[in-house]
């Protein structure tokens, strides 16, 4: 892992230019200004994912259709009724994983090494995508009198003169994007959390003793204890700090010619991309950047709750704004809850002759993960506790 303490890198046609912002400061007027000036993706992920096969058609929505489409996810996909509506299904699926997990454990005994973490990330990808997009469905007639997932919801979405509202290639697009978006974030930030944890088993403890206090050992943790479960956040949020899914944010077109930070010239049509390590891994904002504390995170005046954004703008998790993630709370929610329950139903331990994780990033160069994970669980709870 390397310090860096370079923020902005804007990439005109044929040259590459890098401008070093040093401080969260100029990061948000960089930010502030993006908001105004640069439009949605020019290479959105559906794009790229097009030319890796896995669309038909290309779907890369910038201007009215991007409007359209952030407008669908904040009414009817990430609403607050939305989140109420699909409780259930994230403890069905909170139950599954606390099940899979008791399995994994029983069934390889407690000496044997275990690989749980890495079988278990595996099966994470598989996290919500039946309950939350299935791809079957039961559509008689072109009809269905109720909606059960928000593939529903899009689906039966009209706009004002009674027609659809999206297109079937508006409609898998944003899909995915929402599977990717839901898994791929949560499951980086607690396997980096827990491989750090697992290196220095003080912060487990702690974070432990926290879900102690909060949840007991009579009950399983529950969304509803998440606001006080202040130290768990607090460990997640340190893990977006240095292991943000990916270096950079997603690609931004400037739609006008500007200027950043009094001095800096964006001309039109520069690809911009915003690198996530220079605010989080930048020693001239953090102290020690590159040690994993999640004390930093704890807010020691006020006792007010740790919230998993940073609005001050010195790491950059969902990042903010009109391009900023339009899934926050469902994110920070099944963030924290996969982190709690892993640590709350389980006691987690290095394999047996394996000194520590090596936290290697992965090789490829958009994402990270350390590979392989390794660990070994066992059950916390009273037997009759696990569903
Ligand atoms: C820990 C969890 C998450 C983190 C850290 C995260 C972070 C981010 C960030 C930084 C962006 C902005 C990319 C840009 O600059 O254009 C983004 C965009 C987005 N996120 Fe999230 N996200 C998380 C979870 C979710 C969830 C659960 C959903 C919805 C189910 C979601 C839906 C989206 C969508 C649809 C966009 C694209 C928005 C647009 O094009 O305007 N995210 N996310």
């Amino acid at each position: 892992m390397e310090e860096m303490d370079t923020e902005i890198a804007c990439i005109r046609v044929g040259t590459f230019h890098v401008i070093p912002v040093t401080s969260p400061e100029l990061a948000r007027e960089f930010l502030q200004i993006q908001d105004s000036i640069f439009s949605s993706r020019p290479i959105c992920m559906s794009a790229n994912l097009i030319s890796n096969g896995y669309l038909t058609s290309v779907f890369s929505p910038i201007g009215d259709q991007w409007t359209k489409m952030r407008r669908i996810l904040a009414s009817h996909v990430l609403s607050p009724t939305s989140l109420q509506w699909l409780h259930h299904k994230r403890d069905e699926e909170a139950d599954h994983l606390h099940r899979f997990i008791y399995n994994q454990c029983k069934n390889l005994g407690e000496d044997e090494q275990v690989d749980a973490l890495f079988t278990l990330l595996e099966y994470l990808h598989a996290f919500g995508i039946s309950d939350y997009f299935p791809w079957i469905h039961i559509w008689k007639d072109g009809n269905k009198s109720l909606d059960e997932d928000i593939l529903d919801v899009l689906i039966t979405l009209k706009d004002s003169n009674g027609n659809p509202l999206m297109n079937v290639n508006e409609i898998n697009a944003q899909v995915l994007e929402l599977m990717l978006a839901t898994v791929d974030n949560p499951s980086n930030a607690v396997e980096w959390a827990l491989a750090e944890m697992l290196n220095q088993p003080k912060l487990m403890q702690r974070a432990v003793e926290d879900l102690h206090t909060v949840v007991g050992m009579n009950r399983l943790v529950q969304e509803s204890d998440l606001p006080r479960l202040n130290y768990v956040k607090a460990c997640i949020k340190e893990a977006f700090r240095p292991y943000p899914i990916s270096p950079f944010n997603v690609p931004h077109v400037s739609i006008s010619d500007t200027i950043v930070g009094e001095k800096y010239f964006i001309p039109k049509g520069s690809v911009v991309l915003l690198s996530r390590l220079g605010l989080g891994r930048n020693p001239r904002i953090w102290e020690d950047p590159l040690k994993f504390k999640p004390e930093r995170h704890l807010i020691k005046e006020d006792g007010s709750e740790v919230v998993l954004t940073n609005s001050k703008l010195r790491l950059l998790s969902f990042s903010f704004g009109r391009s900023g993630c339009p899934g926050v709370k469902l994110g920070s929610t099944i963030t924290t809850m996969l982190l709690a329950m892993l640590l709350h139903g389980f006691s987690w331990s290095l394999p047996p002759n394996s000194p520590s994780n090596d936290l290697i990033e992965s090789s490829k160069t958009d994402h990270f993960g350390s590979l392989p994970l390794l660990a070994q669980a066992k059950p916390r709870l009273a037997k009759d506790m696990y569903p």
